[in-house]
């Protein structure tokens, strides 16, 4: 097993759209990026690499590149995903925190933990987010950012219970990988 952590911030801004967890939350401010700027799916991304030992989305997805303006993260996260399966890990779990002191999120995170499940391919009860404010402390209390932290456990592919025999004692879980029962 790995283990990694993430850690992103944004700044709040008028004139964007809110969007975390890739969903668009109802706010008088949104958050400013390259991207769509989803602080919170940075974060997991971010923790994924570094269980993968991949490096950080900064690498695979510059900011200078004209081609990620404007993206949704959820693109971001989908490529990460395959990634993974290319390196043979699979997630073993997330979790995350959004630190933000408005809006109220408590009414988006299942939604939130439903997006990040879908996209990777995984259980929902893989995924687990939260939200908290710094009570009214530092840039987020002042509504001048949001930030987000994420750990994500990885299992290789081969220590994975996912991994299934077939009838002839091959694995039947993916294409042609040589996992021997
Ligand atoms: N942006 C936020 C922040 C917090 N919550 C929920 O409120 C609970 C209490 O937060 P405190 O920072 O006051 O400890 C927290 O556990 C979340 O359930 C939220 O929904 N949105
Ligand atoms: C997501 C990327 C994509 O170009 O841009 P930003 O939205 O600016 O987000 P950041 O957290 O600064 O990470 C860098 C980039 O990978």
């Amino acid at each position: 097993m790995r283990i990694g952590t993430g850690y992103d911030v944004h700044k709040l801004v008028e004139g964007r759209k809110l969007i975390l967890g890739g969903v668009e939350v109802p706010h008088t401010l949104g958050l400013l990026g390259h991207s769509d700027a989803d602080v919170l799916l940075h974060a997991i991304m971010d923790a994924i690499l570094g269980a993968a030992g991949l490096g950080d989305i900064g690498k695979h997805f510059p900011d200078t590149d004209e081609a990620y303006r404007g993206i949704s993260s959820m693109k971001l996260l989908e490529h990460v995903g395959a990634l993974l399966a290319d390196h043979g890990y699979v997630v073993g779990n997330i979790d995350a925190t959004v630190i933000a002191q408005q809006p109220k999120l408590r009414p988006y995170i299942s939604r939130m933990e439903e997006n990040v499940a879908s996209v990777l391919g995984i259980s929902v009860d893989q995924v687990n987010i939260k939200a908290t404010t710094e009570e009214h402390l530092g840039f987020t209390g002042r509504e001048e950012g949001i930030s987000s932290q994420a750990v994500c456990l990885l299992e290789s592919f081969y220590e994975s219970s996912v991994a299934v025999a077939d009838s002839a004692n091959r694995c039947s879980s993916c294409q042609g990988c040589s996992k021997e029962f």
